[in-house]
């Protein structure tokens, strides 16, 4: 049994709230692998989970952080031995069992990825969360035949984590990308990161018209709500609408017309619970021939396990740019 520091999140008769307490690794989540945590990142629906802002634990209480890569102490898998680097996203953590936001974890095996050698722990989380679902967007689309021929893929909330990542991986990956961001003061980092042409979202005017002349061969959309109501209409035939977030809204008003007159396809992204086979392949290709080229300009932030909750707070107002990685044991 060892103590260690956690950012710990409970919800009971005193509310909710969460901060930085010491615990037993016996108290952990149960598990195979237990693992000492070196970095975690901060995505989205950590800054929801710690903050309660959104309902992302559905028990309490948890460690939080979705993501965490570090070193196993003990395994009782013989996939895993001592000394092996390893990483987690998604899976369940912060949601139903204790994430990375502490000096351990314990891990299911089944959902415990071996580091691929062409990455560092710290690497594995800046990509994260965030890069695994650019990824599996960009899996999901060509495995429904999106392709560079059909135009740009315009990237919504392109200045956060995903958005950046998507950049990254999709102009890697050969498409021009078409970043769609409110923070015109950042358009010069976007296009070094890969954007061929950056729009500003207070600029655009959607003509509100079921259908539109097409303008995009495909969509990662991370806003939602009439962001995401007004790119539909400009996807051009075949072309695939790739809805991972909300950080606009999570409504959605639309018509049917792009999807039965050009053939548009909606692909649910759901990173968290991606089947073991996919989630062996997002990583092979994310640490292969999509492995993002600007990780070091992309991590924008690094902060301290203790300080992770200062991140949320402006992360919820949209005032995100870049990844914001956290130091455990790194
Ligand atoms: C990195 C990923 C992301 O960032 S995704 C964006 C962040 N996520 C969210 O904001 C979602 C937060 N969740 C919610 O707002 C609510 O859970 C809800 C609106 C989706 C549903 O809330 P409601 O109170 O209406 O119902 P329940 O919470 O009781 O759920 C109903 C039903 O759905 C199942 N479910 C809910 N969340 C999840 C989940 N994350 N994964 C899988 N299944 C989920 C829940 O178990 C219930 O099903 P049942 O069969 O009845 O158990
Ligand atoms: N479906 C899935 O598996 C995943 C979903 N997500 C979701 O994707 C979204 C992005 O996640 P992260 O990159 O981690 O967050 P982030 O905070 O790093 O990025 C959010 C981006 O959206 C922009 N934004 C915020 N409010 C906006 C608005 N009203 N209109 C337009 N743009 C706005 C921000 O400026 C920022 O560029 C979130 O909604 C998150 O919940 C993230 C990862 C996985």
């Amino acid at each position: 049994m060892t103590s260690f520091r956690a950012f710990r999140i409970h919800q009971d008769d005193a509310g909710y709230r969460a901060g930085i307490e010491t615990m037993d690794t016996e108290a952990l989540s149960p598990g195979e692998v237990l693992v000492r945590a070196e970095w975690s990142s901060v995505n989205y629906k950590d800054a929801l989970a710690g903050t309660g802002k959104g309902k992302i634990l559905r028990s309490f209480p948890l460690n939080g952080g979705i993501d965490v890569a570090g070193t196993v102490v003990a395994s009782t898998d013989p996939s895993f031995k001592e000394g092996d680097k390893v990483l987690a996203t998604g899976s369940g953590l912060s949601e139903t069992r204790d994430g990375g936001y502490g000096e351990y974890v314990r891990l299911p095996a089944a959902w415990t990825i071996a580091l691929p050698a062409t990455l560092t722990t710290r690497e594995a989380m800046i990509v994260g969360t965030a890069g695994f679902t650019a990824a599996l967007a960009l899996l999901r689309m060509t495995e429904n035949r999106q392709a560079p021929s059909q135009g740009p893929i315009a990237i919504t909330g392109a200045t956060g984590g995903v958005g950046m990542l998507g950049i990254d991986i999709f102009s890697r990956a050969g498409y021009e990308v078409h970043a769609i961001s409110g923070k015109p003061d950042r358009f010069d980092f976007l296009r070094n990161i890969g954007a061929s042409e950056c729009v500003d979202r207070h600029q655009l005017v959607f003509s509100g018209r079921p259908m539109d002349s097409a303008k995009y061969g495909g969509l990662l959309d991370n806003v939602g709500g009439k962001t995401l109501a007004g790119f539909l209409p400009l996807i051009a035939p075949y072309g695939n609408a790739a809805i991972c977030g909300l950080a606009g809204s999570p409504e959605l008003a639309t018509t049917v017309m792009p999807f039965i007159i050009r053939g548009v396809s909606v692909l649910g992204i759901a990173s968290a619970g991606t089947a073991r086979d996919v989630r062996d392949e997002v990583w092979r290709r994310l640490s292969g021939d999509w492995k993002p080229r600007h990780l070091d300009t992309i991590c924008t932030k690094e902060v301290a396990l203790e300080d992770v909750a200062s991140v949320f707070g402006t992360m919820l107002e949209g005032g995100s740019f870049g990844r914001t990685i956290v130091r455990i044991g790194g």
